[in-house]
């Protein structure tokens, strides 16, 4: 069968540990998929596509994978900084949420995050935001992969009066996506151990548990959510999460910030994935994530932005490269998290903390067609002497220029093909303008 799409790199880096880097290689594409990665040689001896992309100047590598994010909080970029999780979330997001977030600014949100994540060669993003039938709306439009986890928690939230509401939105979210979109994979999020009881916790954990949906959830974050559970509960985060159920689920756990010897076993006994999130963690001040302990001990660490309101952007070469730069001040040792390490966490190793190693993650035959092509000859990026050290610590988002997603072209020469930029940009426009208002009404001396 003649493949599709036949796209070419001076590089190859297939993320796969049998293959690894190969110099001037191409993978062959057939609905989707890859039928054949390898030297260019190979391919062209073996395949004639009807179109093809060169890959002259260019690394050609598995799309990057954000573990945890917001999609829409982008509307909420720079709204406030410099505070601690629980004055930030307290005081200023869920307030602000609960005036502005509607289906419409979720709408535009999730289109201005998605613009960004595929000029920045992000392929599949793991979201946890309110109205998600808006964002897998998006998803779908726009072509990228997406596991969208429908939240639900005690307190009242943009569109819910409280738990029973929100919860029973979320069961009926997962129970008409599943399995009804290729790219699309519904999941639950509750939001958090302090924000949601033991009793709720539970709740979710059944639910799940009937439709074998993932769980996403924010867990072990700061220390105030430490002091929280010891003084509720007499145990730390994961304990208390993992006596409730959520362990034996298919969880996804972002952050993981404040763990003992203890809860990293446990996280890694169960198969849970956890993801790391190093801005948001720095910027909010929550501490670091024992990150490499947790590879230490087998757990499968991947790598998020959290939303752009505590980051400020949702670009994953910068997760890579703070992964890869904070846990060498940490330990204070420079071979802590080597460069190849890092690069795995946004692709291999994230898509086993997502659970979906089996098809996204690698270049390799059977695996979906989900790559990037990244640039490598801007001047100010020369010289170039090892290609993996060179797209961790010297390339950047801007030197992407192709973004493909189940084949499909999403982003060619840094244009991007699925979106309408001039009508996303006048969506930002007022929707961000409603936001400043507020601000501007609430600043102090006015
Ligand atoms: C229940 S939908 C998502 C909910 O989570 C809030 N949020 C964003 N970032 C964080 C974070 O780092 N920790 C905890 N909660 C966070 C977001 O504003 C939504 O309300
Ligand atoms: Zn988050």
């Amino acid at each position: 069968e003649p493949p599709d799409l036949i796209v070419y790199g001076d590089y190859l880096l297939t993320m796969d540990p049998e293959t690894g880097l190969i110099e001037d290689g191409a993978v062959a594409i057939s609905g989707g998929r890859i039928i054949a990665a390898g030297k260019r040689s190979d391919i062209d001896s073996r395949y004639v596509a009807t179109k093809t992309i060169p890959g002259a100047g260019r690394v050609l590598m598995p799309g990057l994978i954000n573990g945890h994010t917001h999609t829409a909080m982008t509307l909420f970029r720079g709204m406030v900084d410099d505070l601690d999780l629980m004055t930030w979330l307290n005081n200023y997001v869920f307030p602000m949420e609960g005036r502005f977030v509607t289906p419409e600014f979720v709408r535009t949100g999730t289109q201005l995050a998605c613009w960004e994540m595929i000029r920045g060669g992000t392929t599949t993003f793991v979201d946890m935001y309110f109205y998600p039938d808006e964002i897998a709306r998006v998803v779908d439009e726009c072509g990228l992969r997406a596991v969208v986890a429908a939240p639900h928690i005690d307190y009242p939230s943009p569109g819910f009066s409280g738990w029973d509401d929100s919860f029973a939105a979320a069961k009926d979210f997962v129970t008409r996506w599943t399995g009804k979109h290729p790219r699309i994979t519904p999941a639950f999020a509750p939001h958090a151990p302090y924000t949601v009881s033991a009793k709720h916790l539970q709740a979710t954990v059944e639910a799940a548990a009937g439709s074998d949906a993932m769980i996403s959830m924010h867990l072990a974050e700061a220390p105030a959510e430490t002091a929280y559970i010891r003084e509720h509960f007499a145990t730390t985060p994961v304990q208390h999460v993992a006596g409730l159920g959520l362990y034996d689920r298919r969880l996804i756990a972002a952050h993981m910030v404040q763990l003992d010897d203890k809860d990293i076993a446990l996280t890694a006994a169960a198969g849970v994935g956890a993801i790391h999130n190093p801005t948001s963690n720095m910027k909010l001040g929550a501490g670091i994530s024992p990150v490499p302990a947790m590879l230490a001990a087998g757990v499968n660490v991947g790598l998020g932005t959290d939303g752009a309101a505590s980051n400020n952007d949702l670009d994953m070469w910068e997760e890579v490269r703070m992964a890869a730069l904070l846990h060498k001040v940490a330990s204070g040792e420079p071979t802590t998290l080597p460069a190849t390490t890092a690069l795995a966490m946004a692709t291999r190793t994230g898509a086993a903390a997502i659970r979906m190693a089996d098809t996204i993650g690698q270049l390799k035959p059977g695996m979906q067609a989900d790559m990037i092509q990244v640039d490598y000859t801007g001047l100010a990026r020369q010289p170039l002497y090892d290609i993996r050290s060179h797209l961790v610590y010297t390339l950047d988002a801007s030197d992407v220029v192709t973004t493909i997603v189940a084949g499909k072209l999403l982003m060619q020469n840094r244009e991007v093909l699925t979106l309408n930029n001039a009508a996303l940009r006048s969506d930002v426009q007022k929707a961000s303008d409603k936001v400043r208002s507020a601000l501007t009404a609430q600043a102090p001396g006015q």
